[in-house]
């Protein structure tokens, strides 16, 4: 890789490997713009591209990566390949520079406009400890579980940036001692720490997107909080899944890291046994798991590090699998991996697994308790991947605070 003229820090979570996007703006701007991260700025795309007189310059000049998105792989590669070459070329330097502005002066947006949202189950450790907890009297993995990912449709107007406050949910709950159900504010608040994808290129209705067809659809990876209400979720779920205990918020993460910068992450998935069905075979030296490094944090506090490596099911195959009765995908449409827990106690991606359902607070370092999470909290989840050359891909964080019930 060609040095830039550009001051990034070696060890920069953003350096000229990752190139990852998102939606931005300045105080006093009139609207949000697209964005390229770079060491510590953040490139105005589409200034930058219409001062070159860049053939995608209209794509990335909208106020989401939506025109970029739908754009396809071939532009997808374009402008990465284009953004770099700008960043390298000494020459470039004088045009490119005054469209640099530094990433603490920004604020960040929804990076895309979201089409639909589907949500995995794809973690075997967190399904099995999940199961334990909400069914301790059946096998903790249901027959299907390693025969299809599982998941369910989420609520897609809901998922809201980075930042945006999660107000504590109101709804129906009812313990199992309990004689009726009540009404009011969830007392059994949690996360879940996840890894979404986001559709760029559409599919058609009635075709599939194979195994294979994943790099030509999907356009990028970027981090998910799916803020969880386990007491409504534990009393509504049977036998339809997650509704109004996790429909309430979801929040993701700013910057959109293009598939491109993770190729040095990608790794062979856990062995699945039984083996899937063809449809859902891993392409021929072609994995799709990846080595993501997640770190979740309760008021500043570490709580976990989930490995995205142990996923049992991969985004790849988790398309395939939601395209394969011909359901179509759309551009926007995005999809979270589940859950993301490891083997270890110290590895578990939601405060259900690592309190077991309650029982066992966590101490923080503060000398405060937490079963699930109070009024004020904030939950930062953020990740990290290992890039070419010894680099690092930031994934950045997303993050929120929990405000009061309005009752
Ligand atoms: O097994 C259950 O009943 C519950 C599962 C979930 O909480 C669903 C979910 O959001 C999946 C995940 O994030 O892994
Ligand atoms: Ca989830
Ligand atoms: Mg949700």
């Amino acid at each position: 890789m060609p040095e830039s003229w550009l001051d990034i820090a070696p060890d920069s979570p953003f350096g000229l490997h990752n190139l990852p996007y998102g939606v931005f703006s300045e105080p006093g701007d009139p609207g949000p713009r697209t964005g390229v991260a770079v060491g510590a700025h953040v490139l105005d795309l589409g200034a930058a591209a219409r001062a070159a007189g860049s053939p995608f310059a209209d794509a990335v000049s909208g106020p989401s990566l939506d025109g970029l998105l739908a754009a396809g792989r071939p532009v997808w590669e374009q402008v990465r390949a284009t953004v770099l070459r700008w960043l390298t070329d000494p020459a470039r330097e004088e045009g490119v520079r005054p469209h640099l502005i530094g990433r603490d002066r920004v604020r960040m947006h929804m990076p895309f406009t979201v089409g639909d949202y589907v949500d995995f189950y794809s973690s075997e450790h967190h399904a099995t400890n999940v199961g334990r907890i909400f069914r301790p009297d059946s096998a903790p993995l249901t027959p299907n579980w390693k025969h299809l990912p599982i998941g369910y449709h989420g609520r897609a107007g809901t998922v809201v940036p980075s930042g945006a406050p999660v107000v504590r949910p109101c709804g129906q709950r009812k313990g199992p001692d309990d004689p009726a159900p009540v009404f009011g504010p969830s007392r059994r608040l949690d996360i879940e720490a996840e890894v979404g994808f986001v559709v760029g290129a559409p599919s058609r209705r009635g075709g599939r997107v194979p195994v294979g067809g994943f790099a030509d659809h999907v356009f990028g990876a970027f981090l998910v909080n799916d803020w969880s209400a386990r007491d409504l979720q534990a009393w509504e779920y049977v036998p339809l899944g997650p509704f109004l205990g996790k429909s309430f918020a979801t929040s993701v993460s700013p910057w959109v890291v293009p598939l491109q910068a993770l190729e040095a992450a990608r790794v062979e998935p856990p062995v699945r046994d039984p083996e899937p069905l063809e449809y859902l075979r891993d392409a021929k030296d072609e994995p799709w798991g990846l080595d993501l490094a997640l770190e979740v944090r309760i008021n500043g506090h570490v709580v976990a590090r989930p490995p995205f490596a142990q996923m049992y099911w991969t985004p790849a195959q988790q398309l395939a699998h939601m395209t394969v009765n011909g359901a179509s995908v759309r551009t926007g449409d995005m999809y979270a991996s589940g859950t993301v827990s490891g083997p270890e106690p110290g590895q578990r991606g939601c405060l259900l697994e690592m309190t077991w359902g309650g029982r066992e607070p966590l101490k923080l370092p503060d000398g405060s308790e937490r079963a699930f999470l109070e009024d004020g909290d904030t939950v930062a989840i953020s990740a990290t991947a290992p890039g070419p050359e010894g680099s690092v891909i930031g994934f950045g964080e997303v993050t929120g605070s929990v405000r009061p019930a309005e009752e």
